[in-house]
């Protein structure tokens, strides 16, 4: 069996700043999209048989001309996303073929530098049972929750949280499930199983797949790339 991926690359970047969109927004000499495109193929124990991208609406041709060098055999499907993260990868998920696929992936092109092992974590996870498998990493802040005028209101036991990143691997029949479901709100897949009351399973994730979110992100993006092109 073999796996498919979801790229939601349709984001503003709005944390970010500047004209370009964040996914297009280069590192290095290549997009970000270019580099998540570019980690998931590295990730050969997935056997990524198609990849459906979520772009900004009219960045389609484009974007399906810059992504077809980078994916080999892999099939490629480039659509327009929509106003929530969400919504881009309920669009994608519907050109997801449905004969052949037992993980379903979905990646954010945020997260470009995602080492190939925590891929196949996520990956193997799904192939081993789990429904629903996010990629984690220990929280190192202390995590207030706050009140309307932004009082504390509680400390949770740090012990117990994680910060979670992609890709999520996913059964597919369990995705579209979530993705039907109808819920609002969602700020990741994972999310909408639980709604469902699937089970989510936590495997070891990366520093290096850090979601660039905010200007200094793309200094340690640099940084990261350079010290990689170094070994
Ligand atoms: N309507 C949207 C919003 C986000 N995304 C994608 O979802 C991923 C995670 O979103 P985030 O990092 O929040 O990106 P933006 O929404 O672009 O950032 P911001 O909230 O700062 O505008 C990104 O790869 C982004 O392109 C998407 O496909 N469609
Ligand atoms: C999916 C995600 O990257 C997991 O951490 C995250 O939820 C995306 O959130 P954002 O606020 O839309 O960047």
């Amino acid at each position: 069996m073999s796996t498919a991926a979801i790229i939601p690359a349709a984001g503003l970047g709005l944390r970010l700043g500047g004209e370009t969109p964040k996914a297009f927004r280069e590192v290095g000499g290549d997009a970000l999209l270019v580099h998540a495109v570019r980690g998931l193929k590295a990730a050969s124990a997935a056997d990524l048989v198609c990849l459906v991208v979520a772009v900004p609406p009219g960045t389609e041709e484009t974007v399906t001309k810059e992504l077809t060098p980078y994916v080999g055999d892999t099939r490629l499907l480039v659509v327009a996303g929509g106003a929530e993260r969400s919504d881009s990868v309920r669009t994608a998920l519907e050109l997801v073929p449905v004969e052949g696929i037992d993980c379903i992936l979905v990646h954010d092109a945020a997260r470009a530098f995602v080492p190939v092992d925590a891929i196949e974590r996520v990956v193997a996870a799904v192939r081993a049972g789990a429904k629903a498998v996010v990629p984690a990493v220990a929280v190192t802040d202390t995590i207030k929750q706050v009140g309307p005028t932004g009082e504390v209101v509680a400390t949770p036991d740090r012990s117990t949280l994680v910060a979670v990143q992609t890709p999520q691997g996913f059964a597919p029949d369990v995705l579209r499930r979530a993705h039907a479901a109808g819920v609002v709100g969602a700020t990741d897949d994972a999310m909408l199983c639980e709604a469902l009351g699937v089970t989510v399973l936590t495997v070891e994730g990366s520093p290096d797949a850090f979601k660039v979110t905010r200007p200094q992100d793309l200094l340690l993006a640099e940084a990261l790339l350079a010290e990689r092109r170094l070994v």
